[in-house]
């Protein structure tokens, strides 16, 4: 378990284990108490449909939750990146009228880093702030999206604009339901895991570069969660270090929106680090080599590294990050692996460095 200190709320438990689905009721009573709030479990239809049917893998959490005493009602909304707009949280918020959700209530957000985004904003902007316990799915959410409060969505104009820094009352990660992911979700939630090796933690890069996590998982993931605590801890609101965390980001997202969100955001982040690593590598920004590495360990965990489209229209795209401060924009590059640094660049430097132009 790790406990995360922020401003914003009160600290917060992260836990990682197996099981923890079954305990969640229990888990919450040391939240709540003697209180029965009403509880809004939000969620996807894929994620839902694992604990639906006679031959359910995953335990009912809504009976489970019921059955010691919780008014629970549930939205279930279309899984995937396309659902990630205000729209649906529009649809959220029909939902929790509804249900007369107040400030005393919780919501529940339960899948991957699409619900949690979605329905951590939805608890942000309800009311003006309802509290929110995150029970990522996903290994993305676990080891990235559920911790740190960023919550928010997408809008035609780019990806995470809208959204708010919202914090969970509580973390819990049910290392269980990483069974039933498709190899390219998994690879996805690699793609983060691997940006924290080379931001952060070299051994922990080395340590991918050997192979698949095997059951190193829980240790990974645990890993992983410490790394992005120390960096909330000392950075909340993304004002300076904490924007490391957006290594491969800013050019992962233009993929993620130029493709329509047929790219996912796993994937993008592979090719976003692969292709910054190789534009400071051409300006001796980084150590040669570094690229060739990076895209190595994403292509072993099964991860693209290359696009075929545009830089020109890509850093147009990147113009909209919201790392941009008028017409600089801070780019995340390794010192080496193992070492981020922020590098702003003018605009209209970007297509080149990108070349790997500048700096020559
Ligand atoms: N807030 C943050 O700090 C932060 C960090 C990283 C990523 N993100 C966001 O997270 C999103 C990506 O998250 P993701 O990769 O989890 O995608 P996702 O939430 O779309 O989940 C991927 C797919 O896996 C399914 N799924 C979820 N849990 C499952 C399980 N246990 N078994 C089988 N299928 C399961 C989902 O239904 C979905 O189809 C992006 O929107 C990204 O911007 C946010
Ligand atoms: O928590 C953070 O800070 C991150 O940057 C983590 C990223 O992996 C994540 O994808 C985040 O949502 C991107 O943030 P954004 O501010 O660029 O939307
Ligand atoms: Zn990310």
């Amino acid at each position: 378990m790790k406990t995360i200190h922020v401003a914003a709320g009160r600290p917060y438990d992260i836990r990682i284990g197996g099981g923890l689905l079954r305990e969640l009721p229990a888990l919450l009573t040391g939240i709540c108490g003697e209180r029965r709030p009403r509880l809004a479990l939000i969620t996807d239809d894929r994620v839902n449909a694992l604990a639906d049917g006679a031959r359910r893998p995953v335990p009912d959490l809504q009976a489970a939750l019921e059955a010691a005493g919780y008014p629970v009602c549930k939205f279930v909304f279309p899984n995937g990146e396309a659902s990630k707009t205000l729209d649906t949280v529009q649809k959220v918020y029909g939902f929790l009228s509804a249900n007369s959700i107040t400030r005393t209530d919780l919501i529940l957000a339960v899948g991957g880093g699409v619900v949690g985004d979605l329905a951590g904003f939805a608890a942000a902007t309800w009311l003006r702030g309802v509290s929110f316990v995150q029970v990522p799915t996903t290994l993305l959410a676990m080891v990235d999206s559920s911790v740190g409060g960023k919550t928010g969505v997408d809008i035609p104009e780019g990806k995470n604009l809208v959204g708010a820094f919202w914090q969970p009352s509580f973390v819990a990660c049910d290392t269980d339901m990483l069974s039933f992911l498709p190899a390219e979700t998994f690879a996805d939630g690699m793609a983060e895991v691997i940006k924290y090796g080379a931001i952060l933690d070299e051994s922990l890069f080395s340590l991918l570069e050997a192979g698949a996590p095997g059951d190193r998982l829980r240790e990974i993931i645990a890993r992983c969660v410490d790394l992005k605590r120390q960096v909330v801890e000392e950075d909340e609101r993304d004002r300076g270090l904490r924007q490391i965390l957006n290594f491969g980001h800013t050019f992962g997202h233009a993929i993620e929106k130029e493709s329509a969100f047929s790219v996912t955001h796993g994937q993008g982040v592979a090719i976003g680090m692969a292709l910054m690593a190789r534009a400071c590598e051409r300006v001796g920004l980084t150590p040669a080599g570094t690229a060739d590495r990076i895209a190595r360990c994403c292509a072993l965990h099964g991860l693209p590294t290359r696009t075929d489209y545009p830089l020109e229209t890509l850093c147009a795209h990147a113009m909209g990050d919201k790392k941009r401060a008028g017409d600089r924009l801070t780019l995340v590059t390794l010192e080496r692996l193992g070492k981020a640094t922020l590098h702003p660049v003018g605009a209209a430097e970007l297509p080149d460095f990108m070349k790997g132009g500048a700096g020559r």
